[in-house]
Parts: C-alpha cells; structure tokens; sequence
C-alpha cells in the first residue's frame, strides 16, 4: 500500500459500498491504511451511515471529483448494476487501475463500460471481513507486473488470493470459493438442527458444529495428506462414521452437492451474458429462422 502514497493518485476508491466493498475496506484499515485514503460513491443511507461508523469513511452519495485522485477503483456494486454505475463514474476514475468483484461480469465488458484495457476482476468472499478471505484473481493482458503487485497487496489485507490464467475459470471459483461460505453455512445449519432434534440444546449443538468445521478446516488446511485420508482416520471401521458417511452415499448427496455446484457456475456465467456485452461477433449475428 505504501507504493502510491507519494503520487496524487493516492487514493483507493470503492464503488459501491456494501458488504464486499466494507469487508476489503475493513482490511485495508486493520493494514494501516487511512480512512482519508479511502473514497467511497455509495447510494444508500443506511450502507453510508454503516461505513461511517465501522471504518469512519463519510461515503459520497454520488460520484464526485473525490474518485479523481484514485489509483485503483473497487468495483463492487450487483451485476445488474455495474454497467450503469460505470456509466455515472466513469468520467471520474479514467486515469485509475479498475478492480471489479461483480460475479460473471467478463472484463472485456467492464473495460468497455470504464474505458481502458487496466481490468482485474476479483472474486473474494466473506470471511474476507476477519482476514480469512480467499480470492480468486484474473488480469487482462493490460495490466503490469507491478499493476498486479498492487492489486495483491489490497487483496493480501483480507486473507488469500489465486490468480486464475483464464478468465471463464473465474466463474468455477466462484462456485466454489464466492458462494462457498454460504454452503459451509447450510451445513452448519443443518448439523445444528440434527443435533438439537436429537437432544442437544441449540447452542450446545451449534458450538459443536461450528468448533468442528473450523477444526477440521485447519487440519485440512496444515495438513499435506489429502482429505480422502483425513476422512479414512476419522471412518473407523463399523463404527459411527461409517453408518453417517453409508447413509450419505445412498442419498448420493456428494453427487447432489457437485450438482448445485455446477449450478452457481452456471449463474455465473448467465450474469455475464445477461448483464454484460454480447461477446464479440456475436451481437451481430442474425435470429435463428425456424
Ligand atoms: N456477498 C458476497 O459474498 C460476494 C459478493 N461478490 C460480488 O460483490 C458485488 C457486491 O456484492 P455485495 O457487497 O454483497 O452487495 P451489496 O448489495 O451489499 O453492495 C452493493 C452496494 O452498491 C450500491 N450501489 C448500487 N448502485 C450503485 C451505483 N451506481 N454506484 C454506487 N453504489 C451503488 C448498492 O446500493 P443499493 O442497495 O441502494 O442498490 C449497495 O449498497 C456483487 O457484484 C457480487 O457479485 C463477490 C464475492 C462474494
Ligand atoms: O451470490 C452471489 O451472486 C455472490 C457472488 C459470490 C457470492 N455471492
């Protein structure tokens, strides 16, 4: 972060303030960069008034000359709303790097609705909000070696980050990796309630629930042996395991749960279709005669 700060273009700006925008910000500060370094366009009162009081940022309600200093500006407004957001920004930040976390949105769309070729498209996710994060990255072949640095030293204040050499590989990350808290959740909730039907208090069950995926995360992720094996140690044989890991494949829950993986890609892929630039060639191609 301390790469800019002698240039005028010392400034990150966030378009869009919501929950992404606040979990990158909230890294950025926790990393020692100042609240004045931070610009944010943000029409809602209420996210204005939540990032005043979590980050001490006074949020523009609409793009201003603030945005102009930006060296880097974090896109991270809904699909359905990035090309409009450009669209009113745009004249503001044409000098800067742009840093777009929109899902399925494809970079030759937001390079056109920003006017330059400088695009990293990011997909971070939630645990970003306490440093935990992982995200996905993925350059146009505009950005430098230390375009890119720069981009890794924002993203590192919020946890992990992969490049991806292809940007339609962004769309499985975000299957995995950008939803994925939201599945970790659904089965913690699911163990929770389980566990409270058979006897447990809810809090009781919930603390065992969320100790033991936190646990067997980290082991997953200290440990060099693959979770194949991790899972064997745990599998005894004709034991608890085996019954619970038995009545799981006969539902072939590991192939349903594959199943709605491919589903979110799927999304991904139809957010940038629907919300972005027919790829090119194909806008002109004439309605199929039956
Ligand atoms: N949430 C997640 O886990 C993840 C989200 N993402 C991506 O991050 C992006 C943002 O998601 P998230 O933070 O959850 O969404 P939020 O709705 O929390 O935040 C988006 C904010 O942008 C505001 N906004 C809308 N239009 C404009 C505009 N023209 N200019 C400036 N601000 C505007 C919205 O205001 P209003 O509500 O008034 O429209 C809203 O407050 C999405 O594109 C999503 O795909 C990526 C990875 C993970
Ligand atoms: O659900 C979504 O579309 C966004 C992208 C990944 C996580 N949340």
């Amino acid at each position: 972060m301390a790469a800019s700060t002698e240039s005028s273009f010392d400034t990150i700006a966030f378009i869009g303030g919501g929950n992404m925008a606040s979990a990158i910000i909230g890294g950025l500060i926790r990393q020692g960069m100042p609240a004045a370094r931070i610009a944010v366009a943000e029409p809602w009162d209420e996210a204005r008034a939540a990032l005043l009081q979590a980050h001490g940022i006074t949020a523009l309600a609409e793009p201003g000359a603030a945005l102009e200093r930006a060296r880097l500006v974090v896109w991270a407004v809904k699909p359905q709303m990035l090309r409009q957001a450009a669209a009113a920004a745009g004249s503001f930040t044409r000098h800067a790097m742009h840093l777009s976390v929109a899902a399925g949105v494809r970079s030759d769309s937001i390079a056109e609705w920003v006017g330059s070729q400088r695009v990293v498209r990011a997909m971070p996710n939630t645990p970003a909000l306490i440093g935990r994060g992982m995200t996905a990255l993925f350059a146009r072949a505009a950005i430098t070696a230390a375009e890119r640095a720069d981009v890794e030293q924002v993203i590192a204040t919020t946890g992990e980050y992969l490049w991806m050499d292809d940007e339609a590989q962004l769309d499985a990350a975000t299957a995995l990796s950008g939803s994925g808290p939201a599945y970790v959740y659904f089965f913690l909730q699911a163990m929770t309630q389980a566990g409270s039907d058979m006897g447990l208090t809810r809090d009781q069950a919930h603390q065992l629930a969320v100790a033991t995926f936190a646990g067997a995360a980290e082991l997953a992720h200290r440990s060099a042996e693959p979770p194949e094996l991790l899972r064997r140690r745990v599998t005894s044989k004709g034991g608890t395991t085996h019954a619970a890991i038995t009545s799981m494949q006969h539902s072939r829950i590991d192939w349903h749960f594959m199943r709605a993986l491919h589903a979110a890609r799927d999304r991904a892929r139809a957010l940038g279709d629907e919300f972005g630039n027919a790829p090119s060639g194909l806008a002109e191609l004439p309605a199929a005669r039956s």
